[in-house]
């Protein structure tokens, strides 16, 4: 992979530090998530992930450092700017979070409703970004009609709707079939290289971490504990790296 180091981050954390109480959750992380790369973020359950997610994307605040999203930190941001800059990110959350009442056409809608300027363009926005997971027949469908795997391209075809820049994905292949999760993976790349987008992606899944990552980080004691490639980080013989590849 080439060098990163003389490039500008789109996502940028630096020493971030969250405590609840005695629970010190994160020490200091830090990471770099550059243009148009899969990078995969890997800890323990509890170990913090979602707690930096939250972070990101203005849900919880954080006690110490920084977090820069395309060249801007959230903390000097007016809500709206912020409320702006958000919508340069999509999210594809565990379990799909569809929206049982809603068609497939109307979950896609969804995220459009809000900025006016889509009004006019929504349908044809509904149609490509269905177009992109391969469902555009499924328009119509309700939720309940949809497999685990149809709900999970809907989900996806959702976060990208709004060309966003950065994607975050919360554990995209839990819950699938090995067959279905290899086809999320494999549409997961697509998209990244159809939209050049910046992939955050948090799994437990090695398989997925090895076919999709182009970098990957542990998040261990709260702190980037090691980033690498996966062949770099799978030859570790730090006995806390190796442990996720048992
Ligand atoms: N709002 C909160 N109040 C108190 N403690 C919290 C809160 N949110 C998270 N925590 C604690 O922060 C720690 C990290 O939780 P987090 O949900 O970030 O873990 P995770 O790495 O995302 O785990 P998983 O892989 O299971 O989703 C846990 O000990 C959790 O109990």
């Amino acid at each position: 992979m080439k060098k990163q180091e003389n490039i500008t981050p789109i996502l940028k954390i630096t020493d971030l530090k969250k405590s609840f109480g005695d629970n010190h959750v994160l020490n200091g992380f830090t990471m770099n998530l550059y243009e148009a790369e899969n990078l995969v973020l890997m800890g323990k359950s509890g170990s913090g992930k979602s707690v930096m997610i939250k972070c990101v994307v203005g849900l919880m605040q954080a006690d110490a450092g920084t977090i820069e999203i395309m060249g801007k930190d959230i903390t000097t941001l007016s809500q709206k700017e912020f409320n702006n800059l958000r919508t340069q990110i999509g999210f594809l959350f565990q379990g799909s979070a569809l929206y049982d009442s809603m068609t497939v056409r109307e979950n896609l809608e969804f995220p459009l409703r809000k900025f006016p300027e889509y009004a006019n363009k929504s349908k044809q926005l509904v149609l490509e970004a269905l177009e992109s997971v391969g469902l555009k027949n499924a328009i119509d469908l309700m939720p309940e009609e949809l497999s685990g795997g149809m709900k999970r391209r809907i989900a996806l075809a959702r976060a990208i709707i709004l060309r966003p820049k950065i994607i975050i994905y919360d554990e995209p292949t839990t819950g699938l079939d090995p067959i279905t999760a290899k086809e999320i993976i494999q549409l997961m790349i697509g998209i990244q290289q159809k939209f050049k987008t910046s992939s955050l992606i948090i799994t437990h899944d090695m398989d997925c971490a090895r076919v999709i990552s182009n970098r990957m980080i542990l998040l261990i004691d709260g702190i980037n504990y090691i980033e690498g490639t996966y062949k770099e980080l799978a030859a570790s013989k730090d006995k806390k790296v190796q442990e996720f590849f048992k």
